[in-house]
């Protein structure tokens, strides 16, 4: 069986069969804003999306994705504490089975109920899976969600859930903005880590935004309507699909802002 985040084959499991997971640049982490270091060479992000690249949203088992067409630069990230261009590929998230936990990152040892990950490829390799083995090879933008309003620019992917409740299931996604999820803030915090789910490839520059983005109570029960598990299994409900903070090994978090 192949992993996921139960008793039998979640985090605690996963460096049987992905060693790395012990690596020296694993995702998530604790980020302890006294201890970062405001660095004044980092750059503005720079997120142009087009809203026609985005290309179908799928439940794949372990959250769900919304996928972009990455074959031109329409949708990139430049900027940033990254040099060079990269592509949006997808973006999903991370949540809780309470509103008390389900971010990956947390902020003093606060969680949030729920986190943003846009993940985006350096054109410098030929392609997404090329860019994914490189140690400058993958950004990935956490947003958190905090409980508050409801969030309108969530409702048009919360909407699709209904479509996609089962693993394997996908429909069409198609004239989102991506930018419209980012919050007014764009300062950040960046490290270097890597894919927070198998095969936790040590590959990503994290770019976590400071500033969360709301979302409702009401809106966090509809990501709990996912399910794990597939048409012709016993249902699984997909909650607490994060892994917990991994620890620094020596590396620094740098911030964008004062
Ligand atoms: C590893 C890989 C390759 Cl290579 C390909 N491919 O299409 O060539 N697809 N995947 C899967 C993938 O993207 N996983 C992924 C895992 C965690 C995260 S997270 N939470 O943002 O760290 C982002 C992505
Ligand atoms: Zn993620």
């Amino acid at each position: 069986h192949g992993w996921g985040y139960g008793p039998t084959n979640g985090p605690e499991k996963w460096a049987a069969d992905f060693p790395i997971a012990s690596g020296p640049r694993q995702s998530p982490i604790n980020i302890v804003p006294k201890e970062v270091r405001y660095d004044s060479t980092l750059k503005p992000l720079k997120i142009r999306h087009d809203p026609s690249d985005a290309n179908g949203i799928l439940n794949n088992g372990h959250s769900f994705q919304v996928d972009y067409l990455d074959d031109t630069d329409s949708s990139t990230l430049t900027g940033g504490p990254i040099s060079g261009t990269y592509r949006l590929k997808q973006f999903h998230f991370h949540w809780g089975a309470s509103d008390d936990r389900g971010s990956e990152h947390t902020v003093n040892g606060i969680t949030f109920p729920c986190e943003l990950h846009l993940v985006h490829w350096n054109t410098k390799y030929p392609s997404f899976g090329e860019a994914a083995s490189q140690p400058d090879g993958l950004a990935v933008v956490g947003v958190f969600l905090k409980i508050g309003g409801a969030n309108p620019r969530l409702q048009k992917v919360l909407d699709a859930l209904d479509a996609i409740k089962t693993k394997g299931k996908q429909t069409t996604f198609s004239r989102f903005d991506s930018k419209t999820l980012l919050p007014g803030s764009l300062d950040y915090w960046t490290y270097d880590g890597s894919l927070t789910t198998p095969p936790l490839l040590e590959s990503v520059t994290w770019i976590v935004l400071k500033e969360p983005i709301s979302v409702s109570p009401a809106q966090m029960a509809k990501f709990r309507g996912l399910l794990f598990t597939g048409d012709e299994e016993a249902p699984c409900c997909m909650v607490d699909n994060y892994r917990s903070c991994q620890p620094l090994k020596g590396r620094q978090v740098r911030a964008s802002f004062k």
